[in-house]
């Protein structure tokens, strides 16, 4: 017999597992943020949890996986942000001592390029930052999933081994419902742990009365979290300034010095992920 020839069973498997879990092995806590659809405050949540964790002292990474709509580049200000390759690997964006960001989006040359990617090519892409992004030692990884639930991000989610939670991100209209339903699907699907569901856009606060007018409806999101036993990280009001702060790029900065009631709000987002440290 020859000795040389493999058993069929190791062909099998998945040669880029190893290098994926060596990769992300110094990183204690990593966090998937999704949605059951798209434009619900996704990027934004995952961009303001990166930031709130830093803030509070834990060395963060932002890893945007949203190959159609890489928001982060634009949040944090960094469109002509180039990334540097070294002996390490490729070395992600410093936008704070302990806060770094990698996305597609810097791999663009023309930010007004899409991606005209098929299935595998974005695949490839997202399994070599996985396994080439050097993060160094960090507290929390923080992943932006593409959004839905379909064969993408369920793809992105399964290359990354033993996610510690999933923050799920939907809008408050009845048809919330039916995402929020699929997220959290999703997500037991994957056997990651729901740290719980964040309310976005949760009504607009009125400047003159503080009053809360329900722009889209309310009572889904609620629905949902009673009905699965998942619990409502925060409601968190339509703010004018987080539409400003993201477009300007400024996040950081504004972030450090200003307290408004969303970011009040937020910090029992940044509370429950803070948490799975301790579980650990
Ligand atoms: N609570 C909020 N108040 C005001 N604007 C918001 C709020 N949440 C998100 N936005 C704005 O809504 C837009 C969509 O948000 P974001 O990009 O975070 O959504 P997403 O779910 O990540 O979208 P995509 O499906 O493209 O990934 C952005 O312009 C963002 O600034």
């Amino acid at each position: 017999m020859n000795e040389k020839v493999q058993p069929l069973e190791s062909l099998s498997k998945k040669p880029e597992e190893p290098k994926i879990v060596v990769n992300l092995r110094r990183i204690k806590s990593k966090i998937m943020v999704m949605s059951g659809k798209g434009g619900v405050g996704k990027s934004t949540v995952a961009a303001n949890l990166a930031v709130g964790l830093a803030l509070r002292g834990h060395r963060v990474g932002l890893l945007d996986c949203d190959i159609h709509g890489p928001t982060v580049p634009t949040i944090f200000g960094l469109e002509s942000a180039k990334l540097e390759v070294n002996e390490e690997g490729i070395i992600p964006i410093q936008v704070l001592p302990n806060l770094s960001i990698m996305s597609i989006g810097f791999l663009l040359e023309n930010k007004d390029s899409p991606i005209i990617w098929r299935g595998p090519a974005k695949m490839g892409a997202i399994k070599q930052f996985l396994e080439e992004v050097y993060w160094g030692a960090l507290d929390f990884l923080i992943i932006d999933l593409p959004p839905g639930t379909g064969d993408e991000p369920l793809s992105v989610a399964q290359l990354v081994p033993n996610c510690d939670g999933s923050v799920l991100v939907t809008t408050p209209q009845d048809v919330a419902l039916i995402s929020v339903r699929k997220s959290i699907t999703f997500s037991e699907k994957l056997n990651i742990p729901i740290i719980g569901l964040v309310d976005n856009m949760h009504g607009l606060i009125c400047p003159h009365c503080n009053k809360c007018i329900d722009v889209f409806g309310s009572g889904g999101v609620e629905k949902a979290a009673e009905d699965f036993n998942i619990p409502i990280l925060a409601k968190l009001p339509i703010e004018p300034k987080i539409a400003e702060m993201e477009d300007k790029g400024t996040i950081v900065q504004d972030q450090l010095k200003h307290g408004t009631e969303w970011q009040k709000n937020f910090e029992n987002v940044v509370n429950a992920v803070e948490k799975t440290l301790d579980e650990k």
